[in-house]
């Protein structure tokens, strides 16, 4: 038997939270799978953007929604994504996109096409997995064995987030009011939504990292890992000892 049953955790909350930092250092440490929901609702948009779709006209994003191929790959150590074929790693995280992602992913369409995707990578990761996004624990995985909502002050938030974009002598590229503004306005936007808004699930475990190092909030996650784990385990364990 493996140390980490197959457990599968949802991890969701606003942007600059932690969520991807938190659940591919988990996700490694126990040996699960990874799946970065953001980065696909980014690669859809990365490829409307360059198929001529009008990202702000809800019925051409609707009618393009089954179109391109968005395949993701699931080891934290190299997390990959690619839009018919073409490896989106990198564009997905451009301002342009980051820009029109909230307004493609509110479309039901688009949800609904990508919420299959997650299921079924999510059923096929035998040894348990990691998903971090918005609406994990509550739409796409309702029954994950532990649910965590990660938050943070948006003041830190974007000061993480500045601290990303460094020029060559150090210096910060972005204003940090701009970025909090920026922020604060994706996550307006994504938590509005009528199609699974972003939204805490009634069951979810809420860790402020605000004040949290990263390794904090990994340790932190960890520990709740081991523990729905540990509870999974126990009937099973419970089973086998019955049946000798
Ligand atoms: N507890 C923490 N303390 C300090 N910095 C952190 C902490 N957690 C994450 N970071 C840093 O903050 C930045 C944003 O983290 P990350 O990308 O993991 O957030 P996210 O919630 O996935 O954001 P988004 O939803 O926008 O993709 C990264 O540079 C990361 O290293
Ligand atoms: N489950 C999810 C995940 C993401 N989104 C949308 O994608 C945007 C980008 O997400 P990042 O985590 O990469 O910043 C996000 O702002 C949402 O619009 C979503 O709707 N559901």
């Amino acid at each position: 038997m493996s140390a980490t049953p197959a457990v599968i955790v949802a991890i969701d909350g606003p942007s600059g939270t932690g969520k991807s930092s938190t659940s591919k250092a988990v996700a490694a440490r126990l040996g699960l799978s990874y799946l970065d929901t953001g980065a696909q609702y980014r690669a859809i948009t990365w490829w409307m953007l360059n198929n001529g779709v009008d990202t702000a006209d809800a019925d051409a994003v609707a009618a393009a929604a089954g179109k391109p191929s968005i395949v993701s790959g699931t080891d934290p150590l190299s997390p990959a994504i690619s839009a018919d074929g073409a490896d989106a790693s990198g564009p997905i995280r451009t301002q342009e996109v980051t820009a029109a992602v909230s307004a493609v992913s509110a479309v039901p369409e688009v949800r609904e096409r990508i919420t299959g995707l997650q299921r079924t990578i999510a059923a096929e990761a035998r040894g348990g997995i990691v998903v971090e996004g918005r609406d994990i624990g509550t739409t796409v995985l309702p029954d994950a064995d532990l649910k965590v909502f990660l938050t943070a002050s948006p003041e830190a938030r974007a000061a993480r987030r500045n601290g990303e974009l460094k020029t060559a002598d150090g210096t910060s590229v972005s204003d940090l009011a701009a970025t909090q503004q920026a922020l604060t306005a994706r996550d307006r936007a994504d938590s509005s939504r009528k199609t699974s808004p972003l939204k805490k699930a009634d069951d979810a475990v809420e860790v402020d990292t605000t004040e949290l190092t990263l390794e904090q909030v990994v340790e932190c996650v960890v520990t709740l890992v081991e523990k729905a784990a540990a509870g999974k385990e126990g009937p099973a364990q419970d089973r086998e000892k019955a049946a000798r």
